[in-house]
């Protein structure tokens, strides 16, 4: 087993101080000094979210929601949508910001809730996790819900979209998933969350392959 620990490693990397150089209302820019395990102070720049929660350490919830019903195959409800930083589609797990006062399950079942019109059960939380540490301290928990398709509330299911959102559902079988991804991504323009690829990777492992180690074939 080799190491990358670095041998001139001799201090705790720490935060010196951090900066605004910029803010809109959803989102701001720091300069952030910080001390490297080599003992060098340096500088970094950091966007983060305005709007974190102080009782939360989570920013937002992505929601793992499998629809379960008499008859069909067990599907992931996915959701695409315009997304301005992107320029284009994505196709992501229902997600959100999680409220004032609010808990992950319950922004979970909120948002699923208002983005696709289903009523879910929660069944998983994840701990917090980060996004993209290279450029935010942007976080989430992910939830996973089971839904009862055969549920009368789930039969005809009714987006609450808010003013300016626009947000496809689309249904893909769980035993074929990445296969499905794939598809949607020759024949549309989209580009997929990674969370989302793979959890693709991951489930095409567990159905297909579940005694072959990924890491060992090549
Ligand atoms: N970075 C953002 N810029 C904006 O101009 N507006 C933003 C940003 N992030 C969130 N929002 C707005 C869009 C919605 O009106 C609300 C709530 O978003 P939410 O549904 O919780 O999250 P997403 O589904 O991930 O957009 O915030």
């Amino acid at each position: 087993m080799s190491s990358n620990t670095d041998s001139t490693a001799t201090t705790t990397p720490h935060i010196v101080k951090e900066e605004l150089l910029a803010s809109g209302k959803w989102v701001m820019l720091e300069k952030t000094t910080y001390v490297d395990p080599a003992g060098n102070t340096r500088i970094w720049e950091t966007a983060k979210r305005t709007t974190r929660q102080s009782n939360t350490e989570a920013d937002g919830v992505g929601v793992i929601a499998l629809l379960k019903r008499t008859l069909h195959k067990d599907c992931v409800v996915m959701v695409k949508q315009f997304r301005p930083p992107m320029g284009c589609h994505t196709l992501e797990f229902p997600a959100g910001l999680i409220d004032e006062g609010e808990s992950a399950e319950a922004a979970a079942l909120r948002e699923l809730k208002e983005e696709t019109g289903y009523k879910g059960e929660v069944v998983g939380v994840t701990p917090v996790t980060c996004l993209d540490p290279g450029l935010s301290n942007c976080t989430t928990q992910i939830i996973m819900v089971n839904i009862n398709g055969d549920d009368p509330e789930n039969i005809h299911p009714t987006q609450q979209l808010g003013e300016g959102e626009f947000v496809d559902v689309i249904l893909l079988p769980l035993d074929e998933f990445q296969r499905k991804v794939d598809e949607l991504m020759k024949k549309e323009k989209i580009v997929v969350d990674s969370k989302v690829y793979i959890f693709g990777m991951g489930m095409a492992q567990a159905f297909f392959k579940p005694n072959e180690l990924p890491v060992l074939k090549q």
